[in-house]
């Protein structure tokens, strides 16, 4: 996220606009919490986790009465645009925005679970993930050794992008993931019976916070009770939402954060961006409201298939 507004300020900069960081999201709006942010604020950020303006929920964004008084601050304050990081609720919060109160917004699409729609991509998500494997190949080295069976808790709470793409990267013998089609538990059974006939000794099982069983540790309570498997439990938690971007969400990050500038220049009024294919796209700010992408089921097929 950082990225993002290291770009945003610079292309601002370059094309001789002033910028306000605005603190807490909603929240500093609603309390007037924003202070100039120049290109000189941004130095040495673009390697840093979380975001230098920090983030907050922020209820009373609901109310048409706080958005008015909040848009009126805008005005008064000669604000001519908003940039929102953000996943679909930061988005729904700036679509209303614009309809009610005419400030163009601009959205880039930040959430570790990759599940906004009209983009294959989203701030967070190949960091995440790649910090999920990497814990995962560790634990592997233990599964191994001792002939162990491990389940690995990651996030979504209501997305298994990260479940599904750990379990293809780190070799995973089954995921387990909220929009999957078949029972999960009786599913898993099945896949550790036939991998013990396969002559498999240690187990790695991804398991999606939001999986409809509930969550590793519920999982391993019915495993020992219904079947009496030893096994350890991990949740990676919140070391998944923290540390340095990787590379390539530096890099959309920085894309993004300066094309928002650009458009909102040029006076589009109520987008967000995203990327399909590799190729960055904008997209309307109500089409935040199309049902989310699932994990592809091809990948889900594929874990099973590379369990063998
Ligand atoms: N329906 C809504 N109307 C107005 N504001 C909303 C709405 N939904 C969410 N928001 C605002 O967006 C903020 C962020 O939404 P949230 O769902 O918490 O995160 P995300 O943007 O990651 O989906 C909320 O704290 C709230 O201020
Ligand atoms: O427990 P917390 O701090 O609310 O965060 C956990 C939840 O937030 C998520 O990480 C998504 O957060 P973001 O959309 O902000 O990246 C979910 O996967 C997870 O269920």
């Amino acid at each position: 996220m950082n990225a993002a507004i290291r770009a945003a300020v610079r292309q601002a900069d370059a094309l001789g606009m002033d910028v306000y960081g605005v603190y807490r999201g909603y929240q500093g709006l609603v309390e007037q919490d924003w202070r100039p942010l120049t290109s000189r604020h941004c130095a040495n950020i673009l390697q840093r986790g979380g975001t230098i303006l920090n983030t907050a929920r922020c209820d009373a964004w609901r109310l048409p009465a706080v958005r008015a008084k909040a848009a009126q601050d805008l005005k008064d304050a000669g604000v001519d645009a908003l940039v929102v990081i953000g996943g679909d609720g930061s988005f729904t919060g700036a679509e209303i925005l614009n309809r009610e109160h005419g400030i163009p917004c601009a959205g880039i699409p930040g959430t570790i679970d990759n599940d906004l729609p009209g983009t294959d991509r989203t701030l967070g998500f190949d960091t995440a993930l790649n910090t999920a494997v990497q814990a995962i190949d560790r634990i592997r080295d233990t599964a191994s050794a001792h002939e162990r069976l491990f389940l690995v808790e990651v996030m979504g709470r209501s997305s298994g992008m990260i479940a599904v793409n750990t379990a293809i990267a780190c070799g995973a013998e089954a995921v387990l993931y909220p929009e999957a089609e078949e029972h999960g538990y009786q599913a898993l059974v099945t896949q550790l019976r036939a991998g013990w006939e396969r002559g498999k000794r240690s187990s790695i099982v991804v398991v999606a916070e939001g999986d409809a069983s509930g969550g590793a540790y519920k999982i391993s309570e019915l495993l020992r009770k219904d079947h009496n498997l030893d096994m350890r439990v991990v949740v990676l938690g919140h070391i998944q939402r923290g540390g340095s971007p990787t590379a390539i969400d530096r890099i959309w990050g920085s894309r993004w954060g300066a094309e928002a500038v650009k458009r909102l220049a040029a006076g589009e009024t109520s987008f967000y961006l995203g990327s399909e294919n590799g190729e960055l796209v904008s997209r309307p700010l109500a089409r935040i409201h199309d049902p989310k992408p699932n994990p592809p089921k091809e990948l889900a097929i594929l874990a099973g298939v590379l369990a063998r």
